[in-house]
């Protein structure tokens, strides 16, 4: 099986120079499972709704599938596809033992109560019951979902199989999360962004940002770069985007991710009421030095790569750049940091809880920050190396480092 997916032709493109047989790279595409189901919910007006539900494990060679659930409108098994594949090489990239997986449900959470979201994610749970588990298979939040539904996931597993904490990770605090997992992908993406800046010769401390996103990751991102003396520049959600060429005022945003740091953060309008407005389509090529999506995919088409103006693109989205607009930027003078290593921090804590919750020792802030530092810098000093190494940009050099882990393992068990 091949697909015509913009995760699967950067595969492709890494595994050329690898000297892979074909039944090795179709391994490499082929998900080892793909579920699709049907979740019905008892609105709390008595109305019913049905939506679907999906979750594709694509490799466990490694260790047990992981990865997100996603809530969103627009989303289908290519996507999540995509998204499960781009777990495998993102753990293996980190050399974290396990493997890839994503899933999630096509519904807007926005529209629904906190009683109907409770009831539609214990729903899921239900029907994914038989195919995850603490060694089996281990979701986490992503676009759409947060701490509290980790929360209910793992009641409704619990309920079954006895108190499994390590089922899922992002949990809340109190139910054996991990101090840090909630900042931990944005403020990953700061450290890959600080690593690869230095490299470059561009000086976090000072540089000027823009964010599309403000949601878990951008808004965290936001926070870690400020601390690192970046200006934010620009920002935006789905309702609209904000901009001040003299850096936006972030405190508001600061005092309300303080004040309930596992709440979905505010919106922009919000954090930001004074700031002047801009048009959202033009965040991405602002005159900054450093563009981050933590968004949806797709965004940086062949006509934003074109006309983008950054010296870096940090994807702290998954899948933020098409395959056409990658190859635009290969013969651009812009630095691009890949989905699976600037935003590996988030599944890297999600390690950090899921071994903590299995030997039931608890972690500090301080300790799980360091750790997450020691494997992001190391993850993005392997890439700069093999991209050298290579002679290859730093997607492909990502690619071939995590594909060759991956490879070896299958390799060694047998498959
Ligand atoms: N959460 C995690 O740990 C990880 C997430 N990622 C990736 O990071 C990205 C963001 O995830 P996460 O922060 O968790 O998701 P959230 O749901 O917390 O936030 C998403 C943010 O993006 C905004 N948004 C949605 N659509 C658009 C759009 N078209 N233009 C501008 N902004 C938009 C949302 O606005 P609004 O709230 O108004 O809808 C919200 O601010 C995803 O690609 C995800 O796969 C990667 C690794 C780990
Ligand atoms: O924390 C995790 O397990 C996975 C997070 C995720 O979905 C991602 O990295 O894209």
């Amino acid at each position: 099986m091949s697909l015509d997916t913009d995760a699967a032709r950067f595969l492709d493109a890494a595994t050329e120079g690898l000297g892979l047989d074909d039944d090795a790279c179709r391994m490499l595409q082929t998900p080892f499972r793909e579920v699709t189901f049907e979740v019905p919910l008892r609105r709390d007006t008595g109305e019913l709704t049905v939506f679907r539900g999906y979750r594709v494990q694509h490799d466990r060679a490694r260790g047990p599938f992981k990865g997100g659930m996603r809530f969103h409108p627009d989303v289908d098994l290519d996507h999540f596809r995509a998204l499960a594949a781009t777990m495998t090489w993102k753990t293996a990239l980190v050399d974290i033992p396990f493997g890839g997986a994503k899933g999630g449900v096509a519904c807007d959470p926005s529209t629904l109560s906190a009683g109907e979201l409770e009831r539609l994610v214990k729903e899921v749970v239900q029907r994914l019951d038989p195919i995850i588990g603490p060694d089996l298979d281990i979701p986490a939040p992503d676009m759409g979902t947060g701490p509290a539904e980790m929360a209910w996931m793992m009641d409704a597993y619990s309920d079954v199989h006895g108190y499994s904490p390590a089922v899922v990770t992002g949990k809340p605090l109190v139910l054996g999360g991990c101090p840090g997992r909630t900042e931990a992908t944005g403020t990953g993406v700061a450290m890959a962004t600080e690593r690869v800046c230095a490299d470059i010769g561009l000086d976090v401390d000072g540089a000027t940002v823009a964010i599309q996103g403000l949601g878990n990751v951008g808004a965290h991102a936001a926070m870690a770069l400020h601390e690192r003396g970046a200006r934010i520049v620009a920002v935006s959600d789905v309702d609209g985007a904000r901009h001040n060429p003299g850096g936006l005022p972030l405190d508001t945003l600061a005092r309300r991710l303080r004040e309930d740091p596992e709440a979905k953060p505010p919106p922009v309008a919000e954090v930001l009421p004074d700031a002047e407005e801009m048009d959202p389509d033009d965040l991405l090529t602002l005159d900054v030095d450093i563009v981050v999506p933590a968004a949806i995919g797709g965004v940086v088409t062949p006509e934003v790569a074109e006309a983008l103006r950054c010296r870096v693109l940090v994807e702290a989205a998954n899948g933020p750049t098409t395959a056409d607009a990658h190859d635009v930027l290969c013969g651009r003078d812009v630095t691009v940091v890949p989905d699976i290593l600037a935003n590996a921090g988030g599944v890297t804590v999600s390690y950090l809880e899921w071994a903590g919750n299995h030997s039931r020792t608890p972690w500090t802030h301080e300790r799980v920050m360091a750790r997450l530092a020691e494997v992001m810098f190391a993850a993005v000093d392997e890439t700069r190396s093999r991209a050298a190494a290579d002679e290859v940009d730093m997607r492909t050099a990502a690619y071939r480092v995590a594909v060759e882990r991956v490879r070896r393992a299958q390799h060694l068990r047998g498959v």
